[in-house]
């Protein structure tokens, strides 16, 4: 198993007379990699990520797997906004989702029992999942993601309402996952893509990638930004982080 999943000549919009939101994207993602997938607000990272995933269909183009098979069984997916499903114990929605990926109601129990031990969530299984605070909804998403045997995990902005010590936690956990596994994660905080054992940073703004390629070589062009914090003025060493990464998406420093 040692195929990429492919992304080709994507062209999405979300009406007909609407706006471009991709504009004939090209991509790989190749297997045991891990992604950060970067842009300002409403760049198009969840409109992409959604048709790497098969939930969307590009309007042309295509998504595929170079060894061949059906995409939605190997890639595993991660809305912004996951769907809870009210009266379920933490343990059961991972157990339903692998249920609904295919797995027998044994194996999918099986399997959920040993997500939750993997993502840090055994102590919660037998919890409801209303009552989950942020970083665990974090966790219970990734579980999800993982309950079928993925071997590419898509997840769109895990990490927005997580507190940044509850941030660095999870992306603990991402870096303890099985190395076959391929990750790609969208944020819009240039910051991610600095995380020790990120392999890959691609950038998206108006609809194309402005970078694409390994992590080292895009800190090279813009170090990792610091966000810009409220009430105070950027030093020098931030200044030229926001200036780099502005104009790496082909605009001026703000
Ligand atoms: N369901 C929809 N109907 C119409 N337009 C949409 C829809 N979803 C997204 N868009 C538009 O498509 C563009 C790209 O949105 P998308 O959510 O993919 O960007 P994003 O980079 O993920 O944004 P964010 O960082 O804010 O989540 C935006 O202009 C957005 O308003």
């Amino acid at each position: 198993m040692s195929g990429a999943l492919v992304a080709e000549g994507l062209h999405y919009r979300y009406s007909r007379r609407g706006p471009d939101v991709l504009r004939g994207l090209d991509w790989a993602v190749a297997p045991a990699t891990r992604t950060v997938l970067l842009g300002p607000e409403k760049s198009g990272k969840s409109t992409l990520l959604r048709l790497l995933a098969h939930v969307d269909r590009p309007r042309s183009g295509r998504v595929y797997l170079t060894e061949g098979g059906d995409a939605r069984r190997i890639v595993g997916w991660l809305p912004q906004k996951p769907p809870w499903l009210s009266g379920l114990t933490v343990r059961d929605q991972v157990a339903y989702v692998g249920w609904l990926k295919g797995l027998s109601k044994s194996d999918a129990a099986a399997r959920a029992t040993d997500c939750l031990g993997h993502v840090g969530l055994a102590d919660a299984a037998g919890q409801l999942t209303q009552g989950l605070k942020p970083w665990q909804r974090s966790r219970l998403a990734l579980a999800e993601g993982l309950v079928h045997d993925a071997r590419f995990l898509i997840l769109d902005e895990p990490t927005a309402e997580l507190e940044p010590p509850d941030r660095a936690k999870f992306w603990n956990v991402v870096r303890r996952l099985s190395r076959d596994l391929a990750v790609v994660v969208s944020t819009s905080d240039t910051r991610e893509a600095a995380v020790e054992g990120i392999d890959r940073v691609a950038v998206l703004s108006g609809g194309a990638f402005r970078f694409a390629g390994a992590r080292d070589a895009f800190l090279q062009l813009a170090p990792a930004a610091a966000p810009i914090p409220r009430n105070r003025k950027l030093d020098a060493t931030e200044r030229a982080a926001w200036a780099a990464y502005w104009s790496l998406l082909g605009e001026e420093a703000r």
